[in-house]
């Protein structure tokens, strides 16, 4: 493959947009072929990679860069991966927009959902939604800037391992084949494989949907049960995941490769994991308002829960671990409860998907 981006003949230095832990993450594994531009919203932040190269007091490559100028980093970079919680996307990508042209091109790693609501309706307020309220990451960029190469960026993908150079592999998807191929050539190595899917939205969803199980596999550790209860809830949850992609506009086929089932896999599995902790946490008997505080990071799945079961109230389809799980997290309904629910449910054909 071509070393050289097809973005520009002179290599110019990838944005990264948001410096938690998995932008990060992505940072440092770009900063091993290319110089990369952070953008971070927290001066201090700024400061400490620009004058100490750390970042939380541990060394970073001395080619990472931070800015808190959204405009300085569209000027510099004509690549941006956007690494920002669902939580404060729409706000990011708004403060992008002006310094954004056509020629840009973004790749997102957020595993969540936004809104598109009236004025001055919020989630609280909504018992049930349309799927045209609810956006993924690459349709808020779509539909906030006028970038037109977008692409996301999913798959089993624990930071933490990422950070400790562990072998990995992600998916590239978009449209756009050579935004699939700027994907690969930027960020495949011995040890981080890049694989690429058409289905965006597809594999959007599927990083999106997999938090949800993996919440509830959190909780099924928490209560002590063993392997077979995690196997049925893994393939259960792939199940569901597959209806909810399919009624969301993914395709099966993605739910079925490396970000769908592989990254439920992986989620289901990980003490590293926030939203496995999450359940874990609740299954321990503490409350969901306590631990959201204590968390520093993000758990999507938790706001993913209640936009899904406001759509499912749109739909037809049932989601039985997906409902459950919102009754216990937002209806005070003992885990106990709901998982007796689950063994009593007439899930009754094992492969209704193919
Ligand atoms: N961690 C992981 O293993 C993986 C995470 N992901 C996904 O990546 C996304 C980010 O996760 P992660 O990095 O772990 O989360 P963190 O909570 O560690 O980081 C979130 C980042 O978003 C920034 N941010 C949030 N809101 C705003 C805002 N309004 N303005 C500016 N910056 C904002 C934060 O900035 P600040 O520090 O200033 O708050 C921070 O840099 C999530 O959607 C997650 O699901 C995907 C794969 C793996
Ligand atoms: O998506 C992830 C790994 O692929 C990270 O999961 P958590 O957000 O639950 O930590």
């Amino acid at each position: 493959m071509d070393s050289k981006s097809f973005l520009d003949k002179e290599e110019k230095p990838i944005g990264v947009v948001g410096v938690g832990s998995f932008g990060a993450a992505i940072a440092i594994m770009l900063a091993e072929k290319v110089d990369v531009l952070v953008y971070a919203r927290k001066p201090e932040i700024v400061e400490e990679i620009n004058s100490k190269n750390t970042l939380s007091g541990k060394a970073i490559p001395e080619n990472i860069r931070a800015t808190t100028e959204p405009e300085e980093l569209c000027k510099q970079c004509d690549l941006l991966f956007f690494m920002i919680s669902s939580s404060g996307f729409q706000e990011v990508t708004r403060s992008f927009a002006p310094y954004l042209f056509p020629y840009h091109v973004i790749i997102h790693g957020t595993k969540g959902l936004c809104l598109n609501l009236p004025e001055g309706k919020n989630l609280d307020q909504m018992k049930r939604m349309k799927r045209s309220q609810i956006l993924t990451m690459s349709e808020v960029i779509t539909e906030e800037t006028v970038v037109v190469r977008v692409g996301c960026l999913a798959g089993p993908n624990i930071s933490k391992e990422l950070r400790q150079g562990q072998p990995a592999a992600t998916v590239v998807a978009s449209k756009y084949n050579e935004v699939i191929l700027e994907g690969q050539r930027l960020l495949r190595s011995d040890k981080f494989q890049v694989y690429g899917n058409s289905d965006m939205i597809g594999v959007e969803l599927s990083g999106v949907l997999k938090n949800i199980i993996a919440i509830a596999a959190g909780a099924l550790a928490g209560l002590g049960l063993g392997e077979n209860a995690k196997g049925l809830l893994i393939s259960r949850g792939m199940v569901e995941m597959i209806h909810l992609g399919n009624e969301l506009g993914g395709s099966i086929k993605s739910v079925m490769g490396l970000a769908g089932i592989g990254d439920l896999v992986t989620t289901c599995n990980s003490v590293h994991s926030r939203n496995y902790t999450v359940g874990y946490r609740l299954a321990k008997g503490e409350n969901l308002q306590e631990i959201i505080e204590d968390m520093e990071e993000v758990a999507e799945g938790i706001n993913t829960v209640r936009i899904i079961r406001a759509f499912l109230e749109s739909t037809d389809l049932r989601a039985p671990i997906t409902e459950n799980l919102y009754k216990v997290l937002f209806e005070g309904v003992p885990i106990s409860d709901a998982l007796q629910f689950l063994m009593k449910y007439p899930f009754s054909v094992d492969v209704d998907f193919v």
